[in-house]
């Protein structure tokens, strides 16, 4: 590929300082020189290689983890390229100190971690002044997509207050990683609507608004204006939700999903993932999805995403009929299994589609006793409860089950429903699983390893909004949805090692004698996005849904081009170019 040539306005300090454009010890003798850089730089020019090289030997002096996340973070502050180029060629090490588990401490940390700012942040204190704080940051840059988070339920970690703007940023950079949006065209945001959570109310050095989380029409006209300024000034872009509550996620998803390209990752990516993770493990038990009958431990955003996605995928892929694929799951909550007197008394306005009879919850409504009675051959967790899933309710799962499918998905790590290598014992090994979190193989008591995939919808949200800006969809229509999770359940190791396996009589282990991963590994996350990307363009295109100027045939190529890459271009100065303040 030939190096591309950039027109540069900026010079000396101001290049170096710009992680948009910095190249540090990279520039060349002839940029050092148009410039003015030679004094400023050691006399060495190094190729991006050898910055990769010893920005990794530099991180590596770093122990734990979340020291590891803070030299990450400063080096993404100084140049952009190097940044992205050592995520890359170390993606599967170096994705879980970036991401999830690690950006959970760093999250619940903020205030305490906080260099510098990473995005923008809007704080109800400010409401008055909103257009104009959001119109500086985005004059003169072509934003493709806006990652917003208000922090309520960041992972399974609760309310974080202004840390929030972390899984804003987090998710922005897989955006980047393993999807190629161009990190110059995305925009993290967190609103900053106060916090519930008392030991930030406390803390002297909380760095949000030191104020109780405002609900009800004052939010509700703040997250409008939001909204409302994003439409109006990117029209053509798309709008990601993360970690709100769930009394909101559902609920703003449904408001502006009709007016504007809006996704919500905890219902819509979750749902996603989760599905194209259970169309993999019927695969290999060749068993469809509406034979299944499935406990979803943990009923908020997450838990409700997966339930209606599946749901509804029980629906049109498998012809059934919605109340009765409605029938097949059971929703399991802190008070046990939800019935109709629970939602009564909750009045909870998204369980009441799958609230099952008060005569169901008077057998007993414990996890346990759900899965004993209703013979679950799948269970889902997605409650934050650690050890939820203990060893009587995976053994009864195993009971019933030649080869139960159990996927604890909570993060982060720690918050496990079961960790899986006491799922492989408790199963004998029968057991189909994935996580929410990166967990190691386990062994398998006959011999071989269970190679326990990450079911996490960073798997599959970066092709979902690729696709959307590839196409400059107008919504993100649930025929999108399912065209990426059929993309991706396609790519599954599990099911392609069936194909190649026909006529091994039921055996589910590949020729190694490993189980293989419901879904493709993290390592192939970029190959595998881009093929679910171009999947939700072109459904995009057939629902009418897309504002292209290419021709159809095109969009491989297109996806190809717009895929950003960290290399560095060759600079020009021009005064008129990029970098202009
Ligand atoms: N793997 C993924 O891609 C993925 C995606 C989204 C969320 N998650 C994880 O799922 C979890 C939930 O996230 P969410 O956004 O849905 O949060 P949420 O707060 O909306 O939902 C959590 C639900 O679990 C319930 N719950 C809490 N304790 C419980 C217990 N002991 N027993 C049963 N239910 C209990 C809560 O009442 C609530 O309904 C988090 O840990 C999050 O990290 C994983
Ligand atoms: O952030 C993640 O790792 C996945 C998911 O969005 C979550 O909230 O847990
Ligand atoms: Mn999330």
């Amino acid at each position: 590929m030939s190096t591309r040539t950039c027109k540069i306005s900026l010079k000396g300090s101001a290049l170096l300082n710009d992680p948009q454009w910095n190249k540090g010890s990279a520039f060349t003798d002839e940029e050092r020189r148009m410039f003015n850089l030679r004094g400023r730089l050691p006399c060495r020019v190094n190729t991006l290689e050898e910055q990769i090289e010893r920005a990794y030997a530099q991180l590596n002096q770093r122990e734990s983890a979340i020291r590891k996340n803070s030299f990450l973070e400063s080096l993404k502050t100084q140049n952009w390229v190097l940044y992205f180029a050592l995520l890359q060629k170390y993606l599967k090490e170096l994705m879980p100190i970036v991401y999830t588990p690690t950006e959970a401490e760093a999250i619940a940390n903020y205030s305490h971690l906080f260099r510098r700012s990473e995005g923008l942040y809007l704080s109800f204190p400010n409401a008055d002044t909103m257009e104009e704080d959001f119109l500086d940051q985005i004059r003169g840059r072509n934003i493709d997509l806006v990652v917003v988070s208000d922090a309520e339920a960041i992972l399974g970690i609760g309310d974080q207050g202004c840390g929030g703007i972390g899984i804003s940023t987090a998710k922005a950079v897989i955006y980047t990683l393993v999807g190629g949006v161009d990190p110059a065209r995305s925009l993290p945001v967190a609103l900053d609507v106060g916090t519930d959570n008392e030991q930030l109310l406390n803390d002297p050095l909380y760095i949000g608004w030191r104020n109780k989380r405002i609900r009800g029409r004052e939010y509700d006209e703040f997250v409008d204006k939001f909204v409302q300024l994003v439409r109006k000034y990117l029209p053509d872009g798309i709008l990601h939700f993360e970690d709100f509550g769930v009394t909101n996620a559902q609920r703003l998803l449904d408001l502006y999903r009709d007016e504007y390209s809006v996704f919500n990752d905890d219902v819509q990516g979750t749902g996603a993932v989760t599905l194209a993770a259970l169309m993999s493990a019927v695969g290999i038990t060749k068993t469809k999805l509406s034979d299944q009958t499935i406990v979803v431990y943990g009923a908020g955003s997450a838990g409700l995403g997966i339930a209606r996605q599946v749901r509804d995928a029980m629906v049109i892929l498998d012809g059934l009929d919605k109340e009765e694929a409605t029938k097949r799951f059971h929703l399991v909550d802190k008070d046990g299994l939800v019935t109709v007197s629970i939602v009564s008394q909750t009045n909870h306005a998204g369980w009441a589609e799958f609230q099952r009879s008060d005569e169901e919850g008077q057998n007993g409504a414990s996890l346990l006793d759900v899965v004993k009675h209703s013979k679950a051959t799948v269970l889902i967790g997605t409650s934050t409860h650690a050890g939820g899933f203990t060893e009587e309710v995976v053994r009864e799962m195993a009971k019933n089950n030649k080869h139960p499918i159990i996927l604890p998905l909570s993060n982060p790590s720690r918050l496990v429903e079961a960790e899986p290598k006491d799922i492989i014992k408790w199963s004998d090994g029968r057991a189909l699983i994935a996580t929410g979190s990166p967990f190691d193989a386990c062994d398998l008591p006959n011999g071989g390893k269970a190679i326990i995939a990450e079911c996490n919808n960073a798997l599959i949200y970066p092709g979902i909004g690729m696709g959307s800006i590839l196409s400059r969809s107008k919504k993100v229509s649930d025929g999108m949805l399912i065209a990426a999770t059929r993309k991706l359940a396609e790519l599954s190791p599990a099911l392609k090692s069936q194909q190649g396996a026909s006529g091994n009589k039921g055996e589910i282990k590949d020729a190694e004698g490993d189980l293989p991963p419901l879904l493709p590994d993290f390592a192939d996350a970029p190959d595998t996005n881009f093929e679910v990307a171009v999947a939700v363009a072109q459904c995009a295109i057939d629902e009418g849904l897309a504002r292209i100027d290419f021709p159809v045939e095109e969009l491989r190529a297109k996806a190809q081009e717009a895929h950003w890459r960290p290399v560095y271009p060759l600079y020009e100065f021009d005064p008129k170019g990029y970098g202009e303040p």
